[in-house]
């Protein structure tokens, strides 16, 4: 693997409240990310238009608005987010198998209808910052949080959808379930030594792409650095050594 299919891999959550603090880092970062992450902070403060915004700049934006509610009000929000023209959005799989076939069937639909490529849809499992201890004794949900982001994967992939967002701490586990052309999108990356903050699930950049992740999502390791640039530079190097030493 060379570097160009490293940044292809690389998403670069844009966890800031401006359209100018978003479009600066687009500007500095797209040589070097394959995707740009709209989440909810950006959303809600800027609007729709954002996402015209950031698009017009060449680079592709996965929208993050985690959807989760029944299935007709999904399908509908999906209808009008597929407008948007976007490369990938996310649901939650905790919304069940009619409202992931809903969501995926909207969208469809609505980019037929308007003549553009269909989103990638992938279904949120268990959220990173979820330890085993809040799983079970806070959620209340039984056995280990790896069962139920494979159990929750092999659900996503019935329903027809392109894949999940876990930790990669689960990636290798969903590989072998889902098979090669599962997306299996990791946020919870941290070059070693870097701060976790609220994310519990953690793995490195290296490990993530060893344990078989298509794409990883970082956000403050990158967009926190006093120089984002070279901070994606130096996750990027780390992933192009351990995938050529595992080839
Ligand atoms: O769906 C997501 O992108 C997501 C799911 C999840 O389980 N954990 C998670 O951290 N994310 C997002 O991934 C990004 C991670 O950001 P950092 O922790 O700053 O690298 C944030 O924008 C989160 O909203």
């Amino acid at each position: 693997m060379n570097i160009d299919e490293a940044r292809e891999k690389l998403i670069v959550a844009l966890d800031v409240e401006s359209t100018e603090q978003a479009l600066d880092l687009v500007e500095q970062l797209k040589p070097w990310a394959g995707m740009f992450k709209v989440g909810m902070q950006l959303f809600y403060s800027q609007g729709p238009a954002v996402i015209k915004d950031i698009c017009r700049q060449g680079v592709k934006v996965f929208l993050d608005l985690k959807l989760h509610d029944i299935p007709n009000t999904v399908a509908q929000a999906v209808r009008v987010l597929t407008r948007l023209g976007v490369t990938m959005f996310n649901v939650h799989a905790a919304g069940g198998r009619a409202m992931m076939r809903a969501a995926l069937e909207s969208c469809g639909e609505e980019s037929t209808a308007l003549g553009i490529p269909r989103p990638l849809v992938v279904a949120v499992t268990v959220l990173t910052s979820i330890d085993q201890l809040a799983f079970n004794r806070e959620l209340g949900l039984s056995g280990p949080v790896l069962d139920r982001v494979v159990a929750w994967a092999l659900l996503a992939k019935e329903c027809g959808l392109d894949g999940v967002v876990a930790s990669a701490q689960e990636a290798a586990a969903i590989r072998q379930s889902c098979g090669p052309d599962f997306l299996i999108i990791t946020p919870g990356i941290r070059p070693a030594g870097a701060a976790g903050g609220d994310q519990k699930r953690i793995v490195t950049p290296a490990g993530a792409l060893a344990a078989g992740a298509s794409r990883l999502v970082v956000g403050r390791p990158i967009i926190g650095a006093p120089e984002p640039v070279k901070a994606a530079r130096a996750i990027l190097s780390e992933m192009v050594v351990v995938v050529a030493s595992s080839m």
